[in-house]
């Protein structure tokens, strides 16, 4: 094992901490103010909701708050069993009150980047059955355009035998290029929680308008979904370095 200098590892643990942080501070103040008495909610994926899905389960224990959580992926579904909150599906409950979601990038538009964990699908189902969309991230993910701040590319899910005509479409019709995700602990690419795959299109123009590309991708025979949300999210809520919440609307 390749060993760490001390004076790395502190500034190493120092910067993953105030990325937490900010994290949880984004997440509390939004289910503070957009979860009340029989609320039903959309519950995202990805670490940032970890945090949001703890502070639901603390106000319902204080507070004996009755609320309904609607998952958006495997990973969700399971914090919601394991803080013991009342689950239930688009079934029973097509319309939610909100969801709190996290977002890779966020521009100034509240256009958003989603799918780094490969879970967009049904984070859009449930998004776009919900009064509202709100977005808790950490100061990382706020940025002027899409691609200024993260660089591992827009996720698109696709039908697997799919896969390599809409990589070339995509690269034909936009440029840039189109990478097939592959998993880290199994051999292959990544299979989503729907058994699909995950293309990210990377090295993007920036200046796009992307209701229309997001419209483009959407006609490719084989694309199931992109992770482009587009006039979905009402407001976003950004941890900051200093423990402070910037709102964007
Ligand atoms: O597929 C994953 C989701 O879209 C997440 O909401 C997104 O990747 C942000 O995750 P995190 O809160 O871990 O940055």
């Amino acid at each position: 094992m390749k060993l760490v200098p001390l004076f790395m590892r502190s500034r190493l643990f120092a910067t993953m901490s105030a990325l937490d942080s900010a994290k949880k501070s984004a997440a509390i103040k939004a289910v503070d103010l957009h979860v009340q008495n029989n609320t039903v909610v959309g519950v995202g994926s990805g670490s940032t909701v970890v945090y949001a899905v703890e502070r639901l389960a603390e106000r319902v224990k204080s507070e004996k708050l009755n609320i309904q959580c609607i998952p958006t992926s495997f990973q969700a579904r399971q914090l919601i069993i394991q803080h013991r909150l009342p689950i239930t599906d688009l079934e029973v409950n097509p319309k939610l009150d909100v969801c709190i979601d996290g977002a890779d990038e966020v521009d100034c538009n509240l256009t958003l980047i989603k799918g780094g964990g490969g879970c967009l699908l049904q984070e859009k189902i449930v998004a776009s059955c919900s009064k509202e969309l709100i977005i808790i991230a950490d100061y990382t993910k706020n940025s002027q355009k899409l691609g200024d701040q993260y660089k591992k590319g827009i996720p698109i899910e696709v039908v697997p035998m799919a896969y390599v005509p809409i990589k070339t479409q995509i690269e034909n019709l936009f440029g840039g290029t189109v990478e097939l995700r592959m998993a880290k602990a199994k051999a292959g690419p990544v299979v989503t929680d729907n058994g699909n795959f995950i293309l990210d299109w990377k090295n993007f123009q920036q200046d796009y308008d992307w209701e229309d590309v997001n419209k483009k991708l959407s006609l490719i025979p084989g694309v199931v979904e992109t992770g482009l949300f587009i006039k979905i999210a009402k407001k976003a809520y950004f941890g900051l370095a200093d423990g402070s919440v910037k709102e964007q609307v």
